[in-house]
């Protein structure tokens, strides 16, 4: 479907990343990044030094950092900020949004405080009821993606229009979307797979292997869908693209900011310097309090994110994460 007017807001790896897979579908495609500079740099040298060195951009792509333009006239907006900075960002979006403009959340983090998913927060500060919003996810580690690595996606909405017509623009030679109206799954499956990759990252730092990673990638993924379905979602979203697609993407590459901010704090930096050593968002870091108080509320057990808190808070040494997968004296399952 070439010529639909899209927007992407956020020009991080994964907002131009996806700029970038939109134009190459044929899409006419506006950039809002928050600096000046970096609005130039992508408008003029089709390149974004900082965060996709030595990618080319598509020649066709626009970008600014003035909302206003970026908006105007666009049938479609993706939204791919730091999750934490979402709401705030939205306030300056609602009046100019075009009525009728499909909302496409990119991101992959539950806010802290309210735990709100980013369709939710997007419907909340945008006025826009469901039908008009869509979550992408799967397993999309960015560079790999702007080196033009074939990969899928899930496009999730309520309304299957409204996720057909972005799975149609959203699709070209390297980059597929399949259509899904479980936007729950879709949407906590991206999220989910963040803690478990953190998990990962801190076996990895301290040095265990292969047993250990596979044992909490696979309890990983039936802690992930004993929490999503218990919000709704179907256990078979979280089999697919959105839930173990991604799981196996992030816990086994080094391109991973969850993985490689979780192997920091395997090697024994604390949460406070991992903090300050990574130059871009790790999400999980951010989402694992909000999805444990979830977790509590319904009653489902997630001893693996657990821990993962506790290693964040110092409670727990990394190199004792493996043998507590559960305290269950006598745990059942695959
Ligand atoms: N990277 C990836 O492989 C993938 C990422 N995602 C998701 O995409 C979302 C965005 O992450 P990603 O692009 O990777 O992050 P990056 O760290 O690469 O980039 C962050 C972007 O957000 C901007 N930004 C930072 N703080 C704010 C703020 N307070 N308000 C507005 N903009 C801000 C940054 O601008 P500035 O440069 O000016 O600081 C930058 O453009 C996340 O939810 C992530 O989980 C999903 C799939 C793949
Ligand atoms: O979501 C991603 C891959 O699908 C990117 O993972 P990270 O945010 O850990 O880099």
């Amino acid at each position: 479907m070439s010529g639909q007017r899209v927007a992407v807001l956020g020009a991080g790896s994964w907002g131009t990343t996806f700029a970038k897979i939109l134009a190459d579908g044929g899409a006419d495609v506006a950039v809002w990044a928050r600096r000046p500079e970096l609005a130039r740099e992508i408008r003029e040298s089709k390149r974004n030094s900082d965060y996709l060195p030595g990618i080319n951009l598509p020649r066709s792509l626009w970008a600014s950092s003035r909302l206003d333009e970026v908006l105007e006239g666009r049938e479609q907006v993706y939204v791919s900020v730091p999750s934490q900075s979402l709401r705030e960002n939205l306030a300056a979006v609602r009046a100019l949004l075009p009525d009728d403009a499909v909302v496409v959340s990119l991101m992959k983090g539950v806010e802290k405080g309210t735990r709100f998913r980013m369709s939710e927060v997007l419907e909340q500060e945008l006025g826009v009821g469901p039908e008009r919003i869509a979550v992408a996810s799967g397993p999309n580690l960015a560079l790999e993606i702007a080196r033009e690595q074939p990969t899928a996606a899930v496009i999730a909405s309520e309304n299957h229009d409204t996720a057909t017509r972005v799975a149609l623009v959203a699709t070209n030679p390297y980059f597929r979307s399949f259509v899904n109206t479980d936007v729950i799954g879709t949407e906590f499956g991206g999220v989910l797979k963040n803690l478990i990759a953190v998990a990962i990252g801190i076996v990895d730092g301290v040095g265990y292997g292969e047993n250990t990673k596979a044992s909490i990638i696979t309890r990983g993924l039936a802690e992930m869908t004993d929490f999503a379905v218990a919000f709704g979602a179907q256990a078979d979203t979280l089999r697919g693209l959105a839930g173990l697609g991604d799981l196996i993407a992030t816990c086994g590459s080094s391109l991973s900011r969850n993985n490689t901010a979780g192997r920091l704090l395997g090697q024994g930096y604390s949460f406070s310097e991992v903090i300050k050593q990574m130059n871009q968002t790790a999400e999980g870091l951010s989402s694992v309090a909000p999805v444990l108080e979830l977790a509590l509320e319904r009653g489902v057990e997630m001893p693996i994110v657990s821990q993962v808190a506790e290693v964040l808070a110092g409670t727990l040494a990394p190199r004792d994460i493996a043998p507590h997968l559960t305290t269950d004296p006598m745990p059942q399952g695959e």
